[in-house]
Parts: structure tokens; C-alpha cells; sequence
């Protein structure tokens, strides 16, 4: 399939391959906002570093595929997500998977956080252009809002996405969950003897692994995986612990 001079989202055959892999079809209003995203990010890689998924079919599977993939098998967060439940994505980047939800679900309150503020002041411009008034940002640390009264236990779902270890990020997102919440992880690989240290890592910050899903891209037939720890308890308050402990010293 060559999409190299057509839009990213809109051919049938991507039609398709939403409704076989996720029972859903974005609208064109999606479609054109997707558009106007990968176009955006184009922009904005010419002089920033943001990504390096540009070409359109590995930015339709690897940004808005996955994003939305993540989600997938949580029917009752989907629910929510229509009606208006708190997201947050912590280490957002060029705004994935934050972005992508807060397109579809424009009912639904979205944090994007990234401790850099190049990215954060780039994804600003793409709020704006893209009139997502759902959306907001935040340059800090996942450990620094952790503890701030705001921001702690305060959403319904956190989506993590590439920022660290499985533990690392249990310990960024667990603290800023509701209880009953749930934290996502995306993962590229993973291996039964790291869901031994991922639970003893939830375990300390209040949350249970509830379930762990690999499964194939449909455009790569790349592996990859979802975990999803529900928040049962309140975390601890030392945690999380100050900046870069959770990466130096994972649970
Ligand atoms: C590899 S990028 C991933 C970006 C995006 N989630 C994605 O999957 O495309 C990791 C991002 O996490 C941010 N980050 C790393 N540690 C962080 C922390 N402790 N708190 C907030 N952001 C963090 C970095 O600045 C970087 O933009």
C-alpha cells in the first residue's frame, strides 16, 4: 500500500482496517483532524526533533493506530472517555497517545505533560490550529505533580507511552490515578519474568496488574503489548520519590 501522496487516514482500506481492529471508524471530522495533525508534526520535525515517524503509514499505525489500540479492550474507560472523564498522558512528546484521544473524544478532559518545553510549546501551536479546547499541557516531571495536591489521584486514566521501565512508569502514573482508576502502559516487548517486578512495583504504589495484552499491528505485524494496572489502594505518600529516583533505582 503506497499512502505516500495521500492523506493518512481517510483511504477505504484504512476504513477497513479500523472497523476489523477496533469496531470503530473515525468521522471525517476525525479524519480531517489527523490530517491536519500529521501535517502539523511535519512542520514542526523540520525544526524540532519530535519524531521519528513520518512517513504516513508507520505515522497512521505507530501514533494514531496504537494510540487508540491502548484503550481498546477497556469498554467501561471507553464509556467514560464519551461522557467526561480526566486523562492524563505523562511524557507526551509530540503528543502521543494524548492527541489522538482527545480527538475522538471530545467529551473527555486531557493533560498532556511532557518535562520539555520545546515539545509542550509545539504541541500548544497544534492545540490551537486543531481547536482542541479539551486538551491542556503542562511542562514538568511526572514526580513533581505526583505530589502536588492538584494533580495527585485526580484522573481516571493515565496513558504512558516509551518514557522508562514498566516500574518506572507504574511510579509516575499510579500516584496521579483515582482509586478504581487505571494507569496504561505501551510497550513494545515483554517478557514473563518482568511481570514479577511490574507487580511488586504496583503492588508498593496501590495498584494491580489486571491484565497484560500483546498483540499485532496491522500494517508491520509488529508485536507489542498493553498493560493495564488498576489503582485498588492509595499510594503511599512517598511516592513518587523525587525526580529521577524512580528511573536510577526502579521498584
Ligand atoms: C520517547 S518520548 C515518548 C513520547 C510519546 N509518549 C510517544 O510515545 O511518542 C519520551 C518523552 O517523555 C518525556 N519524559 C521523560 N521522563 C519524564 C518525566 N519524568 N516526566 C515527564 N516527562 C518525561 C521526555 O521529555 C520525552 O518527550
Amino acid at each position: 500500500m503506497n499512502l505516500e501522496s495521500l492523506p493518512v487516514s481517510s483511504l477505504p482500506e484504512m476504513a477497513e482496517i479500523w472497523q476489523q481492529t477496533l469496531n470503530w471508524q473515525p468521522t471525517t471530522q476525525q479524519q480531517n483532524q489527523f490530517q491536519q495533525l500529521y501535517e502539523l508534526i511535519l512542520e514542526g520535525n523540520r525544526q524540532l526533533n519530535l519524531t521519528r515517524i513520518t512517513e504516513p503509514e508507520e505515522f497512521w499505525e505507530k501514533h494514531l493506530w496504537d494510540s487508540f489500540r491502548g484503550i481498546a479492550p477497556k469498554q467501561h474507560f471507553i464509556d467514560s472517555l464519551h461522557q467526561d472523564a480526566s486523562v492524563i498522558d505523562i511524557g507526551t512528546g509530540a503528543g502521543f497517545p494524548g492527541i489522538p484521544i482527545s480527538i475522538i473524544f471530545p467529551n473527555s478532559q486531557v493533560t498532556l505533560l511532557d518535562s520539555t518545553r520545546k515539545k509542550i510549546n509545539f504541541i500548544d501551536i497544534i492545540l490551537s490550529n486543531l481547536s482542541l479546547i479539551n486538551a491542556k499541557t503542562i511542562v514538568s516531571r511526572a514526580e513533581e505533580i505526583g505530589q502536588e495536591p492538584k494533580h495527585r489521584q485526580s484522573y481516571d486514566l493515565a496513558l504512558i507511552r516509551a518514557v522508562g521501565t514498566a516500574s518506572a512508569c507504574a511510579e509516575y502514573s499510579l500516584p496521579l490515578v483515582k482509586k478504581g482508576g487505571l494507569a496504561v502502559i505501551y510497550r513494545g516487548s515483554w517478557t514473563k519474568e518482568e511481570t514479577a517486578s511490574l507487580q511488586n512495583a504496583a503492588n508498593q504504589l496501590g495498584g494491580v496488574i489486571e491484565l497484560i495484552e500483546e498483540f499485532t499491528t496491522p500494517l508491520t505485524q509488529s508485536i507489542r503489548h498493553c498493560l493495564y494496572l488498576r489503582k485498588v489502594a492509595h499510594t503511599p505518600v512517598h511516592f513518587p520519590r523525587p525526580v529521577g529516583i524512580p528511573k536510577q533505582k526502579p521498584l
